[in-house]
């Protein structure tokens, strides 16, 4: 933790009163003293670095962001080679990345999307000759599948691939308008290479969406090659450093061994081999749905702390005439506000973990043949993305606005923050089509659940009935605080909710309705059974962590608070779908009300030493409501005064508009 100079009094209060130790918490979220020490090795590395530092993003222009994305990003490329045992593995890699180019890093899907899938389908031969060029940066990827007509339907993407066994190569296409690629990262400008979703053609007959890999630029000058249009897509609402692209291929020939062959292959004669399962195509996006669930977590605890630190040192309203304004983290509303967003951020770190353990095992058992866990783990990923961005990115606002004006100066973070968050609702997946296909899996899950067949882990639940679940909520008490209880509740809902959506399937299935249509008519009552089913997986995972971890008593009771604070917080904000079947009572739902209430000045003791735990240095927060040190007011008149507008008292606009205006009647007066 950044060593402040000197620190709020208010701020220090809070420190001093914490009944936890920040660090006892900061290990746990880290993985441990080992993996602590070398995330903070690692901002050292960055922020100890003169080269890493420019002026600040927000006086910049569009291109001038751009450019210092490309010095940061290709300047990190080589000192991160220096740096040894440091980055160990993929997520040493994307926070050393995130530090550096606090800006945007121009190359995540040259080492993420680019990477992943030419190692997950290209051909060995492949492989060998792109993953060295790759690591190297000799040549720079992206991944370019969206185009200005198709994002979601992916089965609808136009771009073609044509294969001509007269000369074994593919010929690409961009036939309409709205074939053009559109949108992937770093297309415009930067990239040299892409994995370019097309659908492919050979003897005659479409086989649908495959990847290739094609060169899109000159490794001499840069230039883009014959019959490929690239460019930027213009200012967008965020991510100004990054040339989100556009790309047309007019007869553009590749090697037909450029083709992703590893699961469906085109022979030099035109023969088409299907893969073993369609899906496997779609493995990179499950990838980066299950580091959104990390994003989302690291993106709620920044938005928390710059929020709850701000809080505790702005003070604003007499209470009573004459007695000292208040903290605004004193009052209940304020508290209301922020603290279940806290607890959130809690229940996301714990299950982001989750995600990043259960992707890894299934991921390893795919490349081993095994295509068993396959949907199961799209249903998680699809539902939890979804589920924690969409929670973030509420979240993110409600802590602005709890930040009064300040929050809306782009001094106080909160403006890049929200912008740079928000897409990670629509990107990767837009998040109701995704939670439509975790829907599907759980409608299906129900299904077989009823036939007798073994369920996965995480829909286990959904083989039991209703009134077995009922049971098992009764038999572990009334205890409305009780963490078991509260799981019980969840997966009742949730079991509910399923059962609900899967009715109206069937009755619309009854009507006539194939089930394509008849999932559609559902589809408002599958959002909510696929919301309800991860909200579970958020409740249920949060208490298994609480009962695994080893940690003081103090540090129990505190995280046990956060538990229930989250739990109970969900069920008043979802409370109709916990009253319409009687699973809780009306007066049950009053009591958890108030539960919520009474809990907020138990978890005030320690808000900002919860804040603190997650570790963010002030050069990672850049926010000047969220400093460690808590001097807001000196470094908020600093900020305005760096602006480049009060670089002269005079404006050049007053000699140009203002002094004709106010002089214009001069002569008359
Ligand atoms: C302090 C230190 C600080 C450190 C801080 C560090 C903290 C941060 C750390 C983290 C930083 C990272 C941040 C991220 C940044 C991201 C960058 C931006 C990247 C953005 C890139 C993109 O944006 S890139 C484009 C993505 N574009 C989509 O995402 C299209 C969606 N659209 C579809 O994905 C399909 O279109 C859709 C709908 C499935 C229908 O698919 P479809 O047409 O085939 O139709 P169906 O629905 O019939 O599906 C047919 C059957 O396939 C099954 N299935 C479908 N998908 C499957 C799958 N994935 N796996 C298995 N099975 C699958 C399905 O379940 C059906 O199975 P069944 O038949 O058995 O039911
Ligand atoms: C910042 C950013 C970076 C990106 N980077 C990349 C990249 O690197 N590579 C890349 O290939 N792409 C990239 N994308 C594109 C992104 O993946 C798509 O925008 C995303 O998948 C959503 O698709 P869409 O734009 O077609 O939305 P649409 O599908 O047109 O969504 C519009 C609305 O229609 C609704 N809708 C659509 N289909 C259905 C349905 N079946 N049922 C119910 N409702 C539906 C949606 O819920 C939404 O409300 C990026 C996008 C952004 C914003």
């Amino acid at each position: 933790m950044m060593t402040a100079k000197r620190i709020n009094p208010d701020l220090q209060r809070e420190r001093d009163a914490a009944t936890i130790d920040p660090e006892e918490l900061t290990r746990i979220i880290f993985d441990g003293a080992k993996e602590l020490d070398k995330k903070r090795k690692l901002e050292d590395a960055v922020f100890n670095d003169p080269d890493y530092k420019s002026i600040p993003l927000n006086f910049m222009s569009r291109e001038e962001q751009y450019e210092e994305g490309i010095r940061r990003s290709a300047i990190a490329v080589t000192k991160k080679e220096a740096l040894g045992d440091l980055i160990e593995n993929h997520n040493d890699l994307i926070s050393y990345n995130t530090l550096a180019c606090g800006i945007g890093n121009a190359f995540f899907l040259h080492e993420s999307m680019f990477a992943d899938s030419i190692k997950r389908m290209a051909t060995d031969e492949l492989k060998q000759k792109m993953m060295p060029l790759q690591q190297k940066f000799e040549i720079i990827g992206t991944y370019a599948q969206t185009e200005m007509g198709h994002g979601t339907f992916l089965r609808g993407l136009e771009t073609t691939a044509h294969y001509d066994p007269n000369t074994q190569e593919f010929v690409l296409n961009s036939p309409t308008v709205t074939s053009t690629k559109w949108w992937p990262g770093a297309l415009g400008k930067t990239s040299t290479h892409a994995v370019v979703l097309a659908q492919l053609y050979t003897q005659g007959k479409c086989h649908g969406i495959h990847p290739f890999v094609v060169q899109l630029r000159s490794l001499e000058d840069h230039k883009s090659l014959p019959g490929i249009t690239l460019g930027d897509i213009g200012p967008k609402f965020g991510y100004g450093a990054n040339d989100n692209g556009f790309l047309r291929l007019n007869n553009h020939r590749i090697p037909r061994e450029n083709m992703l062959m590893k699961y469906s292959q085109v022979a030099p004669d035109g023969t088409y081999t299907k893969p073993p399962k369609a899906e496997l195509t779609y493995g990179t996006m499950t990838f980066i749905r299950s580091m959104i669930v990390r994003a989302s977590a690291f993106g709620l605890a920044r938005g928390t702390t710059i929020a709850i630190r701000y809080s505790a040192v702005r003070r604003q309203s007499e209470m009573r005439p004459g007695e000292p304004e208040p903290q605004v983290l004193s009052y209940p509303t304020q508290q209301y506000k922020l603290f279940p967003l806290l607890a959130t951020a809690y229940a996301f770190f714990f299950v982001q973990k989750k995600m990043v353990e259960t992707y890894s095992v299934v991921n390893q058992q795919i490349n081993d043949g095994d295509y068993t866990r396959i949907q199961e783990l799209h249903g998680l990923s699809s539902g939890l993305k979804a589920f924690t961005s969409w929670a973030t990115n509420v979240g993110l606002e409600i802590c602005r606005m709890s930040c009064g004006g300040h929050g809306y100066s782009m001094s106080s973070g909160f403006p890049k923050l929200y912008v740079d968050f928000t897409p990670n609702c629509t990107y990767e997946g837009e998040n109701t089509v995704l939670l439509l296909q975790t829907a599907r899996f759980l409608v299906k899950s129900l299904k077989e659940g009823k036939r007798g067949a073994k369920l996965p882990g995480t829909v286990a639940y959904l083989s039991s009935n209703v009134t077995e679940l009922r049971a098992r909520a009764t038999s572990a008490g009334r205890d409305l605080k009780d963490p078991r209880l509260l799981v019980a509740l969840y997966k009742e809902r949730a079991m509910r909710q399923i059962m609900f959506a899967s009715d109206k399937v069937e009755a619309a299935r009854s009507e006539g309705l194939d089930l394509v249509g008849a999932l559609n008519r559902a589809s408002v009552h599958l959002v909510r059974a696929a919301n309800a089913h991860s909200h579970l997986l958020v409740v249920e995972n949060f208490h298994e962590k609480l009962q695994e971890l080893k940690v003081s008593q103090k540090l129990k009771k505190t995280l046990l608070q956060l538990f229930q604070l989250y739990a109970l917080d969900g069920i008043t904000n979802c409370s109709g779908e916990f009253l319409e079947d009687g699973i809780l009572s009306g007066t049950e739902v009053k009591a958890i009300r108030q539960y919520v209430v009474e809990l907020l000045p138990l978890i005030r003791v320690n808000a900002v030493a919860l804040v603190d735990a997650f570790d963010f240095r002030d050069e990672v927060l850049d926010s000047v409501l969220g400093r460690y040190d808590g001097n807001v007011y000196e470094e908020l008149l600093k900020w305005a005064l760096s602006s480049p507008l009060n670089k002269t008292d005079v404006h050049p606009s007053y000699d140009k508009y203002l002094k004709p205006l106010l002089h214009r009647n001069r002569s008359k007066l």
